[in-house]
């Protein structure tokens, strides 16, 4: 079997192109322009990389876009204050603050200093709970990426086995709940998994969300199975620096019936969903209709 490759950058582009329609009417019928708040703290080079993106994609669907740049060192109370003023200022529909933040700061505190209407992330507390109850609130993006990928492909997921490798909060454990809220029969695997290979080997649906470079091997990967690939791990090969995912692609691709490739996979749709979670979110700030389609 030679796997259909599942294109995240064109769907991805598919999905910023509903979002700016959906920006175009609320502006032309309402006055109304979304906004997006980014926070990084600190100069990682991989972080700058994404919310420069992140920022240059807000603007091409009509958004607007704030960059908040604060140095490594900067107390956590005056990050604390800074999402403060962004949670009352009504220009800003959605806020991000960059992860992994500095050592000196507790990341679940600031997470949820942030109001949960503008957590466009989803990792506020009410958000999980209202996730894991399955209530409306705001998905974690990469999660509702590979979501949307998955039923495109498929239609329905109800009834198929899928393995989540991975249970961190933002990826691994949103993602198995919107499986199991599609009526998946979802396994959870991690770093004290037994036997990872066989827990592979019997799902219709493996998402890898490891920090792995190529762990996932092709004869872990049942005929036919969907392998959704959220890995983003830059390493060396043959003197050159390269992006590679959590699953060895070519002897996977040999196996799968369908696979996301590292680049040009999860990662623009991760993207594309924090802005369609902007969108929603300011729709609901204002009272009117959400975009259909773009939430879960
Ligand atoms: N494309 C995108 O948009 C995004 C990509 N990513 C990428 O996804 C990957 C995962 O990110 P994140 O969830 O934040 O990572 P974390 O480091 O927070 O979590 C990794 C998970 O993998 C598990 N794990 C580690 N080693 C093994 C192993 N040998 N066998 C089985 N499980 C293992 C860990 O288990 P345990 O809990 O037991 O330690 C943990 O649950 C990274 O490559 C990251 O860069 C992340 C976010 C967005
Ligand atoms: N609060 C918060 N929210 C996040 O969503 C968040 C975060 N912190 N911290 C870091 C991770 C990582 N992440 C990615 C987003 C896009 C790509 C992406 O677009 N990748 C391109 C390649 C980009 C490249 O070449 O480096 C691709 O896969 O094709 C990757 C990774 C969001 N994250
Ligand atoms: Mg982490």
């Amino acid at each position: 079997m030679v796997a259909e490759i599942i294109d995240g950058k064109a769907f991805a582009a598919t999905v910023r192109g509903h979002v700016a329609d959906h920006v175009a009417r609320l502006k032309e019928e309402h006055g109304i322009t979304p906004g997006l708040a980014v926070v990084l703290v600190g100069e990682d080079p991989a972080s700058q990389v994404y919310v420069r993106s992140k920022g240059k994609q807000t603007v091409e669907v009509g958004m607007n876009s704030y960059e908040h740049k604060l140095s490594a060192d900067t107390p956590q109370k005056d990050l604390l204050d800074l999402i403060d003023k962004l949670n009352n200022d009504s220009a800003v529909h959605g806020i991000l603050v960059q992860l992994p933040l500095p050592r000196h700061m507790n990341e679940d505190l600031v997470i949820n200093a942030i109001d949960p209407a503008k957590d466009v992330d989803g990792f506020h507390i009410s958000n999980v709970g209202l996730l894991g109850t399955g209530q409306k609130s705001m998905v974690p993006c990469t999660p509702l990426g590979c979501l949307m990928m998955l039923r495109d492909h498929h239609g329905s997921l109800s009834g198929k086995d899928a393995v989540v490798i991975g249970r961190s909060n933002i990826v691994g454990k949103p993602m198995a709940q919107l499986l199991l809220g599609d009526s998946c029969t979802v396994t959870i695997a991690h770093s004290r998994t037994k036997d990872l290979p066989d827990v592979v080997r019997r799902a219709d649906i493996v998402v890898a969300a490891v920090g792995r470079p190529e762990m996932v091997q092709g004869d872990w990967i049942k005929e036919g199975a969907t392998v959704i690939d959220v890995g983003i791990n830059r390493i060396e090969r043959d003197g050159k620096n390269v992006l590679v995912g959590d699953v060895h692609y070519e002897s996977a691709a040999a196996v799968a019936g369908a696979i996301t490739p590292v680049p040009g996979g999860v990662g623009p749709m991760t993207i594309a969903c924090l802005l369609a979670n902007t969108l929603t979110a300011c729709c609901r700030a204002n009272g009117l209709p959400e975009p259909e389609g773009l939430t879960a």
